[in-house]
Formats: structure tokens, sequence, C-alpha cells
């Protein structure tokens, strides 16, 4: 696929900016009638093409400074003047994703992103509300508690084979964290999603891997451009934005396409040498007997191709149709996708806030060492029941999670509700907020996590004593997360509660499917490491910004980090 070169971008982008001045006086009529400018927020961008959108996707943590000084909900002018609601009030929050189901679906613009990134798996399905069930109650067999207990020795086998390649590193090095989390979790994906073997941990190069390590490398450094076309796309009658899309195609999109292609053709690959041959032009075309063949051969696999498959082979024409083999193969995308970036990154962030805390780490250690390895290794149970363990993992998900933003869109004209009442600009005290039909919605999870109405005035701060022995202990164990769907909204503390630790994975229908996988993989593999290892900071690597910023990784010199990992003295 062609890529622009930056003199055309730049020439593309004045063109642009001449284009969407012409529309600019139709489309501001149109954006009178649904304002939020009765709200705070940051003074308006000097580039009407940009507005704050370039400035929030390059340095997302600046939202947390203007929650401070606006209140929990304020507005931005994102590009092309079009406005965004910033949201991180408690009771806005579970207005949005709980009580309001499907009433805030994801934007066009992000559909098409994740379609064009993973196909038409659970992530990308909505619109009709039957529709995301279905795929859900598919994929639900797939994370349900006995697959992860199926799964546990395969996390506890990777977690193994991670701490073997580091003991075979001379003692004391420096190791790059974040490159081997994503290798651990990529192998780790790759056997739970359709039973395959990457080989990241063995130094084998794979296409997934490096599209997979590439995909969202420029989602925090938009470009201007990138920033502005969309803007215009938004806004512009379909055809003008078709003809956009063929003459400008983000660098962000092309990563997306080629991760996609690459995973087809991996898992159709890996299917054709197990007798099982997709036609890639025609996916329905899989054979009845073929798969019959192939279930009986894969008998007793629980990965994610081998459990949808047998759903499928077992639906009778005269059952709903819960799934259909193009369907499946979206469904390995997504996995991948979805389960690969932010567990990598949990992972990395959690060993960088434990270097940053010895005594932290030392406790950690201690209560690990505490538990008398079973034979047969450490169960779901064994894990639920290392309270620091715990508190460590809500800690790091509170304080980096990964997903900093969701965008969201009303489908109804809709009043919030707010938990804590904010000054409009007129001075007026507002308790709720009126939404039209068609205006965008920005969850802040980064800034609801550091709400230093929740978490007090230490909320920058690493902490994970205060998951520990607070009257929240008894809501927030990891065991009962899922009961936290029902607590009623009209109470605030309870759903302060609710949401606190869920946010990070997303709430309400649409929350993340696979945040129990991701924690259970996590308990391994933090277990695993720390029995074998050491963790020190290594002097002069870490840029200042590291320590303030949610999610500094991103940034391409942050995308390493390197840590001194020292075997233990048993
Ligand atoms: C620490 C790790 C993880 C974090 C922080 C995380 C976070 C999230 C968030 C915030 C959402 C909601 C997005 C939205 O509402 O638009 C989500 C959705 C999702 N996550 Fe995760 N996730 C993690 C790990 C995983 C893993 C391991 C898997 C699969 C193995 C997974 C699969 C999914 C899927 C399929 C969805 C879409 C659910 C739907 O739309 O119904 N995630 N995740």
């Amino acid at each position: 696929m062609f890529l622009h070169s930056p003199a055309t971008m730049s020439h593309s982008f004045i063109l642009l900016s001449l284009a969407s001045a012409i529309i600019y006086i139709l489309i501001s009529i149109s954006h009178r009638r649904k304002s939020f400018k009765f709200l705070q927020g940051p003074p308006t961008s000097r580039w009407w093409l940009l507005g704050h959108e370039h400035e929030l996707a390059n340095h997302p943590e600046r939202v947390i400074a203007w929650f401070r000084s606006y209140g929990s909900v304020f507005r931005t002018v994102g590009s092309c003047g079009q406005e965004t609601l910033m949201v991180s009030d408690a009771e806005a929050l579970y207005h949005i994703l709980n009580t309001g189901g499907y009433r805030y679906p994801k934007t066009m613009e992000e559909q098409k992103l994740i379609e064009q990134r993973c196909g038409r798996g659970l992530s990308w399905v909505q619109g009709e509300l039957a529709m995301h069930q279905r795929h859900k109650k598919a994929l639900n067999l797939v994370f349900s508690e006995s697959q992860l207990e199926h799964f546990l020795p395969m996390f506890q086998m990777h977690a193994d084979k991670l701490a073997l390649r580091w003991k075979e590193e001379s003692d004391g090095h420096v190791i790059d964290i974040a490159a081997w989390s994503s290798k651990v979790v990529l192998d780790i994906l790759g056997q739970a999603s359709f039973n395959f073997q990457f080989g990241s941990l063995d130094a084998k190069p794979s296409r997934v891997g490096h599209f997979l390590q590439n995909i969202s490398a420029d989602s925090t450094h938009l470009s201007k451009t990138t920033v502005a076309v969309r803007g215009v796309q938004r806004i512009v009658p379909r055809s003008i934005s078709r003809l956009l899309k063929t003459a400008y195609v983000p660098e962000e999109d092309v990563r997306g396409k080629l991760f996609e292609d690459a995973t087809r053709a991996t898992v159709g690959d890996f299917l054709r040498s197990n007798g099982l041959p997709l036609n890639m032009t025609c996916e329905k075309s899989l054979q009845e007997s073929q798969r019959q063949n192939y279930l009986k051969e894969f008998d007793g696999e629980k990965d994610m191709l081998n459990v949808l498959l047998r759903l499928i082979a077992t639906q009778t024409p005269k059952r709903e149709l819960l799934i259909d083999d193009d369907e499946v193969l979206s469904q390995i995308s997504t996995t991948l996708h979805a389960g690969y970036q932010f567990t990598a990154s949990t992972l990395t962030w959690i060993l960088y806030e434990l270097c940053r805390t010895p005594h932290d780490q030392q406790r950690l250690r201690a209560e690990i060492d505490a538990i008398r390895m079973p034979k047969a290794g450490l169960t779901l149970n064994d894990y639920e029941a290392m309270p620091y363990l715990n508190a460590c993992i809500k800690e790091v998900l509170r304080l980096h999670p990964g997903v900093d933003f969701i965008t969201r869109e009303a489908d109804l004209d809709d009043v919030i509700p707010l938990a804590h009442p904010i000054l409009s600009t007129s001075g007026e005290i507002m308790k709720k907020i009126p939404v039209m039909k068609g205006q965008r919605v920005q969850i802040a999870i980064g800034a609801y996590n550091r709400s230093p109405e929740i978490w007090g005035d230490d909320s920058d701060v690493w902490n994970p004593s205060r998951h520990i022995g607070s009257a929240k202990e008894n809501v927030t164990t990891l065991g009962v997360f899922g009961n936290l769907y029902v607590i009623p909204c009209s109470r605030f503390i309870p759903i302060n509660v609710a949401l606190c630790h869920r946010m990070s994975f997303g709430s309400g229908v649409r929350a993340c499917i696979g945040w129990r996988f991701a924690v259970i993989e996590l308990q391994a593999i933090i277990v695993r490491l720390l029995s074998e290892f050491e963790f020190q900071l290594a002097s002069g690597l870490y840029p200042e910004e590291i320590t303030c910023t949610m999610n500094a990784m991103k940034n391409e010199d942050a995308s390493k980090m390197q840590l001194i990992v020292k075997k233990r003295v048993l």
C-alpha cells in the first residue's frame, strides 16, 4: 500500500484546510444546535483543523491537569470544531457504560479502525444489540471459569520458559523487560487462541508478532495530517469521505491491515497443515467432513479455535446461528490484538514500579515465598489468596491502565447525571449534563483512575496497600469482580467502588471479556519471576516523565524498559 511522502502530506494538508474552510459554515450551523458551549474546557486551539485532538493524541497525560482545572466533566474542541464531552465522573461513567447499555455505541470511525485490524469480531460488532450478544455468548465459552483453569498450566509453562531464558543471560544483566513481556504474552495468546506456537521466547520471528508490535506505534504520535483527515472524514458526506480515504491512507491503518492479513494467513496455513483447508477468498467454504476430522484429531484441545469450531459443528439448522467461520477468524485477530499490548505493558509497568519501591518488591516476594509450591503447581485459588500480589496488580492497572480513553457517541438525546456537580461557564452549578444524539463522549479511564475524589491526595502515587484492609476490601477481591455489575447506580460510594478496579477493563456490556484471562496470566508470570529474580532500576535509563505520565512507554525512546535482573540466591 502506498504511503505518502512529507511533501505530499503537507500539500494534502493545505488542500484539506481549504476544503474544510468551505464546509465550515455549513457544519457550524448544525453544530450550534449540538454544543457543549455551556461547559468549561481548555482554551480553543489556534488550528481549527486540529483542535485539541492532536495534542490529546500525543500527550494523553495532559487530560489529568484539565480534569483538575475544570472538574470531572468538561468540553474539548477537536478537529473541525467537533466537540467532545470528556468524562471522569463516577456516576456519569456508570450511566454511560452500564445503565446506558448499548445506547452509547462506539463511533463509526473507531469501528472502521477495528474492522481493518481485526475483522468483524467481538470488538467490532454493534448496532444490532442481538449481534453483540451472539458473539459474546460464543466467546464466553472460551473465557469461562473451566477454560481459565485449563489455561493456567499453559500460562505457568510459558512463565517458566521466560524465567529459563533470563537465567541463560549473564547474572545482573540489563534486560529490556518490555520486549520480553511482549514475547511471553504473544506465545500465550497464540496457544490460547489457535493452539499455535509463535515461539517468540525461542527467538522465532513471526509476521503477526512483528505487526502487533508496531500496530499502535503511531497512535500516540498521530501526525497533524492524520488528525485533520480523520476530523474532516467525520463531518463530510460519505462520498467525499471515501474520496479522502483513497487519497490519504494513514500509516496506522496500513499497519492494522497488515496485521489482519498476517493473522489470517498464519491461521490459514496452520489449518491447512492440519487437514482443514481454508479458501481465503471464500472463508465460508469449510467442508463439514474436514471440520469433523479436524475436531476428532484435536479432541480435548480447548483453544479458542477448537471451542468455536466445535460450537459451529454442534449447531443444527434449527438452532440460532451463534457464529460462522469468518467470524471465528475475526475472533482470533481480535483476541491477539486486544490481549497483547495491554497485558504486556501491565507486566512491564508492574516490574518497573516494584523496582522503584524495593520494599514493595520484598513484601510481595515474601508473600510468594510463604506459599509452599505444590508439585502440581499453584491453582487459581492459590493466586486469589495472595492479597499483596492482587493489590499490586490492581494498583498497576489503576496507575497505568493501558487504555487511556474509550470513545462513544450518544445514539439518543439524553441527560447524564453527575456524582460531583460542576460549574458551567456562566457560574451555574450543574448536576446533570444534557447530551444530544450524535455527540461524542470520551471516557477518560486514566484520569478517573487518578481522581483525588476517589483515591485521595496520593492518587498519583503508587501505593498497593490502598487496596488492602480498607472498607473496600470486601468488594474488590478479584473473585467478585463480576458481581460489581449489579451494584445500583443511585449509590455514589458503591459506584466508585464498582468502577474503580473495573474501569481499566472498561465497564458494562462492552467490558473486557478477557480481564480474568489477563489477571490470571499476570499472576502466574509475576509469581514465577519474583520467586526467581530480583529487579533493580538501571541508573540513567529513565526519562523523568516516565514517573508522572500515564503511559510514557508509548513514546519511542521509552518503548524499552531496561531493568537489572539478578538471579536470587536461595
Ligand atoms: C491488562 C490487560 C487488558 C486491559 C487493560 C484491557 C482493557 C480493555 C478495555 C478497556 C476494553 C473495553 C473497550 C471499550 O469499551 O471500547 C476491553 C475490551 C476487550 N478486551 Fe481487553 N484488556 C486486557 C486484556 C485482554 C485480554 C487478555 C483479552 C483476550 C484474551 C482481551 C479481549 C478483549 C475483547 C475481545 C474486548 C472487546 C469486548 C467487547 O467489545 O464486548 N482483553 N479490554
